[in-house]
């Protein structure tokens, strides 16, 4: 994690850090020689238990909803980058409520844009995910729009100081509310795996890699830019299975429920058009701002002559992990590790 050196001194602010991904940066930058670390987040009883946790003077927390946009202002004084993690990402609840994603996921980062220009931030990453390509769930479509008005606001005020990027992640590993902690619970209690649809697939990364593309973000992008970390995926059967092996169950009942309302049997981390036009950086995409202004007929009129010799990139078409190679990253997880250790 050598970018890290280029906080030092520094003040980050975080939206939604208490949350699996806020708090993992947290922790990350309070490990280096950053001067603060701003949270902005609703949930004052998570707030103490990470000031508990942490225990360290250099954090600071702001009780405050990225759809207030005053609380957002003044948890960005005095930051130099911004971290916007802060999101409506469950897909049943987005689908029930989808007004209310679109308050916080669209509104509210309009909100987190225009308070780091205002406070004179230098770099804002915001938090995107792979249901945000191709969406077929509220989730997915806000954050869509969070992600295109990240980039009108790029591609309309160039005068800014503050660069504004996104970065798209798949699944998580061990993210609060996902599948590799509901599997481990009903092995825990002798219930059976449940296992949506046995060949769907999921992009695989753990905590530490999404900070690395967070940090990566920070020091690489220019105004506009979308950053992908490539990734391997793998079925949730294989999954699964793999969840079960490395703690000790070779034979685990598996109940299938069938695809949940919402769900794509596979993901997408990049698009076609913009897989054409990205950037192979080694470990990641960096996709550039289309920054054509209002032409239309640049849109309409050209079109680009890559784009059909390319695909989407998919969590089909990347790496496929089989068991041992899922077993290993699973087994990395510091969560299993506890467990297989017996410490919880
Ligand atoms: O009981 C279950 C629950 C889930 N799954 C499957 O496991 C995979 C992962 O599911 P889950 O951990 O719930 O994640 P997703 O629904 O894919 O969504 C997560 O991953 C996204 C990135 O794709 C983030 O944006 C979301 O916030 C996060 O909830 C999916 O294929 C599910 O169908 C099962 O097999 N059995």
């Amino acid at each position: 994690m050598s970018q890290v050196s280029g906080l030092a001194g520094a003040t980050v602010a975080i939206t939604g850090g208490t949350g699996s991904f806020g708090s993992t940066m947290v922790r990350h930058l309070l490990k280096e020689d950053v001067a603060a670390v701003h949270v902005v987040s609703r949930d004052e009883a998570k707030q103490d238990d990470l000031r508990k946790s942490v225990a360290d003077s250099r954090l600071r927390l702001f009780l405050g909803d990225i759809r207030d946009y005053d609380s957002v202002a003044e948890s960005f004084l005095g930051a130099d980058f911004v971290f916007h993690a802060a999101a409506l990402k469950q897909v049943p609840s987005c689908e029930f409520f989808p007004e209310q994603a679109v308050k916080t996921n669209v509104e509210g980062s309009r909100n987190v844009i225009r308070a780091a220009h205002e406070a004179g931030v230098r770099s804002l990453v915001c938090l995107s995910t792979d249901k945000a390509v191709y969406p077929v769930n509220a989730m997915g479509m806000t954050k869509a729009l969070m992600e295109k008005t990240a980039q009108a606001w790029s591609r309309n005020h160039p005068e800014s100081r503050t660069v504004v990027s996104t970065t798209r992640y798949g699944n998580v590993m061990y993210s609060r509310g996902s599948v590799i902690p509901l599997f481990v619970s009903q092995l825990a209690d002798g219930r059976p795996l449940t296992l949506t649809e046995g060949s769907m697939t999921r992009f695989l990364m753990s905590l530490d890699e999404s900070v690395d593309l967070v940090l990566h973000a920070f020091f690489n992008a220019q105004p506009g830019d979308l950053f992908v970390r490539k990734a391997p995926a793998c079925t949730v059967e294989v999954l699964a299975l793999a969840v079960a092996k490395v703690l000790g169950y070779d034979k685990p009942d598996i109940r299938v429920i069938g695809t949940r309302h919402g769900e794509k049997q596979h993901e997408t981390l990049l698009s076609q058009e913009e897989r054409a036009k990205s950037i192979d950086q080694g470990d990641y995409f960096r996709v550039p701002l289309d920054a054509r202004s209002l032409e239309y007929e640049l849109y309409v009129e050209e079109g680009d002559r890559d784009a059909a010799s390319v695909s989407d990139y998919t969590s089909s078409n990347t790496t496929q992990l089989d068991l041992d190679a899922a077993c290993d990253l699973v087994r990395r997880l510091p969560q299993v590790q506890a467990l297989v250790a017996g410490s919880v």
